[in-house]
């Protein structure tokens, strides 16, 4: 693991209102995020390319944040630079109250897109790779897989290749990893693009009730605003290339979400104004 984050004096806890907390099951570790003045620009093969200008984010623990914008509008970047695999140009990352400066599997883990799992490994293996690398002993690596295969619903599958298990079943294996080394943020990144609907929405659910159960910061990045409103605490909107933050929207929905949901007028006034935004972004 390339560097730890270096530790800073407690970040003041941000203000905006975390979800009812008393029956959540909260991590020991804090899931703060704090982001100011985050700036990135690419230069590569002679082109500059301004991705990110002016991103500021205060995401309490346990907050549950969706992230859209235009195609192209640095989300991916973002969650790339939340997670210490790309430095930012400039600006400042604090996360549970340390300047993240370097990847972290203590404390952000992340799930792609791609499942990205190693096929030649099970999904027990493949969720006990990260813990392998840093020599976590066999029978506490064994144990921890499990469990976290059996909170995203695959106790039973732990001998199965991936070849061996739908896109839905992959993906739970790549949050099953994510979470294996019980971090307090989990970050994902367009996680169920290649799921099917009815897969996807299911997906979803089993994610919120993780998050329930678990107690972890979630930012979530997502093209659909049906799954960012059925998904999020707030939606942060950006705008196109340079992308800057131009909305931040508390979805008010009642928890537990429910699949009739999407049908109400709110709901509908939610996507809405999403879909104003990134239009006139787009426009632009
Ligand atoms: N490694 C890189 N080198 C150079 N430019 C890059 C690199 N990664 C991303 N970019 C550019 O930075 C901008 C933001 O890309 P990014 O993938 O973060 O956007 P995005 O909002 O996630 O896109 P999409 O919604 O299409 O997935 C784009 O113009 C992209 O071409």
């Amino acid at each position: 693991m390339a560097g730890k984050a270096t530790p800073l004096p407690e970040a003041p806890s941000p203000g905006a209102g975390a979800p009812g907390p008393s029956l959540r099951a909260l991590p020991s570790r804090n899931g703060s995020i704090r982001v100011t003045g985050l700036e990135h620009t690419y230069a590569a093969a002679g082109r500059v390319t301004k991705a990110l200008e002016d991103i500021r984010l205060d995401i309490a623990p346990g907050r549950f944040v969706v992230i859209v914008g235009p195609s192209g509008c640095g989300k991916s970047s973002l969650l790339m630079m939340l997670a210490g695999l790309v430095a930012p140009t400039a600006g400042r990352i604090v996360c549970g109250g340390r300047a993240l400066t370097a990847p972290d599997p203590d404390l952000v883990g992340v799930v792609f897109q791609e499942a990205s799992l190693y096929p030649w490994l099970t999904a027990q293996e493949n969720v006990e790779f990260p813990l392998s690398l840093r020599r976590v002993p066999r029978a506490e690596r064994t144990q921890r897989a499990r469990d976290k295969l059996a909170l995203v619903g695959l106790a039973g599958f732990e001998d199965r290749y991936p070849h061996e298990l739908s896109g839905g079943m992959k993906q739970r294996v790549s949050i099953a990893r994510g979470l294996v080394q019980n971090p307090p943020v989990l970050l994902l990144d367009e996680p169920f693009a290649a799921l099917d609907e009815q897969t996807r929405i299911s997906m979803g659910d089993e994610l919120l009730r993780i998050w329930e159960q678990t107690g972890k910061t979630v930012v979530f990045v997502t093209h659909s605003l049906t799954e960012a409103a059925y998904l999020a605490d707030q939606i942060v909107v950006m705008s196109a290339r340079p992308g800057r933050i131009v909305d931040r929207v508390e979805v008010d929905l009642p928890r537990p979400r429910t699949y009739a949901m999407m049908g109400t007028p709110r709901f509908a006034e939610l996507r809405q104004r999403i879909w104003e935004q990134i239009r006139s972004q787009a426009d632009g």
